[in-house]
């Protein structure tokens, strides 16, 4: 037996380790059995090319908790060690100047364990004491044991073991018994070892069996050794990729498509990525990417090494390129990393014009659950929007769907307005919007439906990429203007008419959804008399607020709609007839008061043509701000009168109603009021 001091000053190392990877000490466990893989498959090569004769038996991992003993042993029957290499590989670190380089890096402890070959030391996170009992495949070669206490100190002696390989031996430290538990155990070995290359066995199978889970004779296999993303596309099925995809995800639904990645320059880079079914809204998705290195899992937070917008991607990556066991940080500022970055999105972008050409048929079935992500990858990206944008895919109301360029075609002849802008009409909202969309489709118009989440966003989006291009929804304006052609029709109603009427509709407004104004347009006879619209510009600020809590002046701001009355309508006409021949007698005298005051005050303002304010006699002023008040109260008299005529006018009340009823806007008590007016006309 010999007893020694770890060749490095490890005086130093220990607290370092224990300290610094403290709260990932989890991965020891990858660490240890990634270790026992390597051997297994060294033992591997040894045997293909020739340098091993022997009987290369079973090349399995085993994974034992003995809770009675306190003991988490890892056995392989790989190459094994001899006396000489444990000195070598065990005790003299596999680095020189490693005490100067320590101090370094000790704050990036966990930078230094992945690249120097300190994996085996991180078993001293949950170990009083760890032991390694090994023997070498080569010939004549003695078994040995070595054994530690996580402090420089260690002993090295021969002993017995019958077969090739090493068993680590971990004595779990009180304090982390919890990785004596089967379930915890398992629970890690399925999160770091699912995919590795040699069998990892822990334990038996288990059955149910006369109300109890027994043991079966059968190994529990841990992991699929030969995951699809390291086989050939050639070798596999559609139904591979989505078997592969539930190992991944067992509760995720059947996915959309599938990328296989595989790229052997400049960098190795293998995988397989999916884009997933999301059900309802834009959900955060909790099945995320999994980053491997060479089948040893990494992590599976990807922000920073892949595009964002690939987060939103299932599956797998794995390059030899992604260090393990490094910061967040570091992973995102490695030139490699980066590289695998933008590979993976011309990828992408590759794969789906491939989708696009060859099957379009199928991309189009699954392009309303595709089209979230594309979106996202556009408002997000410029390179993958640069790629994107001929497979990107409008759709219409009628379901059918086009290009970019094969939309713009298709209205540019009819939907160009005089300002030679291309205008894309689009709903939200099918049902809610129907009016509407019959409307304009009766003017030979096509309306596009925009009814995703990043909609409003990817509008504006387009409208800046395209200056020429204007995006409307068919109900913030009346026809004519939604694609305004030549000059409008000029409404032939006075002033004063125009102010009369407005009392009357505003009388019967609903205050509770929102504000309206009140506007007159000449929209022709055959036009509806009353129609509700509500600003494009307004109405997208608003969403955009209720997206970027940044713009809470707009989301702060209630609803406005417009309520146009149309002049050219006889219903209108009669309306305003019926207010004259009732009205005019109480109005004629306010009317003419409001006349003479409006005089008096021009009189008198001509009087003072001229003067600075200081000159103007005070009687003058205070005159002056007389006549004003007077004007005011005559017409807060004049409105009060046409509001008390207008809540008595059925037929604008009922217009009213119709209008909002279009819009979606006639709810409850509103609702209630404009069905029991119906009945009482119908009557
Ligand atoms: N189960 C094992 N069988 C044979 N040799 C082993 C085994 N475990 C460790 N070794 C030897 O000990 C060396 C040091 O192991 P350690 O885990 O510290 O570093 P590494 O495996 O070289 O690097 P890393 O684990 O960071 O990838 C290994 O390179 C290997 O030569």
């Amino acid at each position: 037996m010999s007893t020694g001091k770890i060749g490095v000053s490890t005086g130093n190392l220990f607290p370092i380790i224990k300290k610094f990877l403290y709260s990932d000490h989890e991965i020891f466990l990858r660490e240890i059995v990634s270790n026992a893989v390597d051997a297994s498959q060294k033992m591997k090569v040894l045997a293909s090319n020739g340098e091993f004769k022997g009987e290369l038996g079973e090349l399995k991992v085993r994974v034992k908790a003995d809770k009675a003993a306190g003991t988490l042993t890892v056995s392989d029957n790989g190459i094994g060690m001899t006396q000489e290499e444990v000195e070598k590989y065990i005790n003299q670190i596999a680095f020189s100047g490693a005490e100067e380089f320590m101090n370094k890096y000790k704050d990036n402890a966990a930078a230094i364990i992945g690249h120097f070959g300190l994996g085996f030391y991180s078993s001293f996170m949950v170990s009083d004491r760890v032991e390694i009992v090994t023997k070498s495949y080569k010939e004549g070669a003695k078994a040995v044991k070595w054994s530690c206490e996580g402090n420089p100190e260690y002993t090295l002696e021969e002993t017995e073991k019958a077969e090739r390989g090493t068993d680590i031996i971990m004595h779990i430290s009180e304090e982390e018994k919890d990785f004596l538990e089967d379930a915890k155990v398992n629970e890690l070995l399925t999160k770091y070892c699912k995919f590795l290359p040699i069998e990892i066995i822990f334990g038996k199978k288990k059955e149910w069996k006369d109300g109890e889970y027994k043991d079966t004779t059968e190994d529990n296999v841990i992991n699929d050794t030969n995951p699809a993303w390291t086989r050939k596309p050639a070798d596999l099925t559609e139904e591979d990729y989505g078997k592969f995809y539930h190992e991944l995800y067992p509760m995720a639904q059947d996915p959309l498509f599938h990328i296989h990645l595989n790229v052997d320059y400049p960098f190795n880079l293998t995988g397989i990525l999916y884009f997933p079914k999301i059900d309802n809204k834009f959900e955060i998705q909790k099945n995320k990417i999994q980053l491997y290195s060479n089948q040893v899992y990494v992590t599976d937070s990807v922000e920073g090494i892949v595009p964002e917008y690939l987060t939103l991607l299932h599956g797998v990556i794995d390059s030899p390129d992604i260090p393990l066991n490094v910061s967040r940080s570091y992973l995102q500022s490695d030139r490699n990393v980066k590289k695998i970055s933008s590979h993976i999105t011309k990828k992408v972008a590759d794969s789906l014009s491939d989708i696009f050409t060859n099957k379009r048929e199928d991309y189009e079935k699954k392009w309303d659950d595709l089209k979230i992500f594309i979106q996202y990858g556009m408002l997000t990206d410029e390179k993958f929007a640069e790629r994107a944008k001929t497979i990107f895919l409008f759709k219409n109301t009628e379901g059918k769907y086009f290009t970019y360029e094969e939309y713009e075609n298709l209205i540019k002849a009819n939907q160009t307005d005089k300002d030679n802008k291309v205008v894309f009409l689009y709903a939200t909202d099918v049902k809610e919007q129907y009016t509407y969309i019959e409307t304009v489709k009766g003017k030979g118009y096509d309306v596009l439906l925009m009814d995703g989440q990043l909609d409003t966003h990817f509008i504006n989006h387009l409208e800046q990429k395209n200056s020429d291009h204007r995006f409307v929804r068919v109900d913030s304006d009346v026809i004519d203007k939604l694609i305004s052609k030549e000059e409008t029709k000029e409404v032939s109603l006075s002033h004063e008419e125009q102010e009369e009427l407005r009392a009357v509709f505003t009388s019967q407004l609903p205050k509770e959804e929102g504000m309206f104004m009140v506007n007159f347009e000449a929209m022709g006879e055959n036009a509806d008399p009353v129609i509700v619209t509500r600003s494009e510009f307004m109405r997208r600020m608003k969403e955009m607020a209720a997206m970027n809590p940044g713009m809470g002046f707009y989301g702060a701001m209630g609803d406005q709609y417009t309520l146009v009355v149309n002049t050219d309508h006889k219903l209108v006409n009669t309306i305003l007839e019926n207010e004259k021949k009732e009205m005019s007698a109480r109005l004629e005298p306010i009317n003419f008061e409001i006349k003479e005051t409006e005089k008096k005050e021009a009189e008198l303002d001509e009087l003072n043509k001229g003067k600075k304010d200081e000159e103007i006699p005070q009687v003058d002023k205070d005159r002056k701000s007389e006549y004003h008040k007077t004007i005011a109260d005559l017409n807060k008299q004049k409105n009060s009168l046409l509001e008390e005529y207008g809540k008595g006018n059925k037929v604008v009340g009922q217009l009213i109603d119709l209008a909002l009823l279009a819009n979606g806007l006639l709810k409850g008590e509103a609702l209630n009021r404009f069905v029991k007016r119906s009945v009482e006309l119908i009557k």
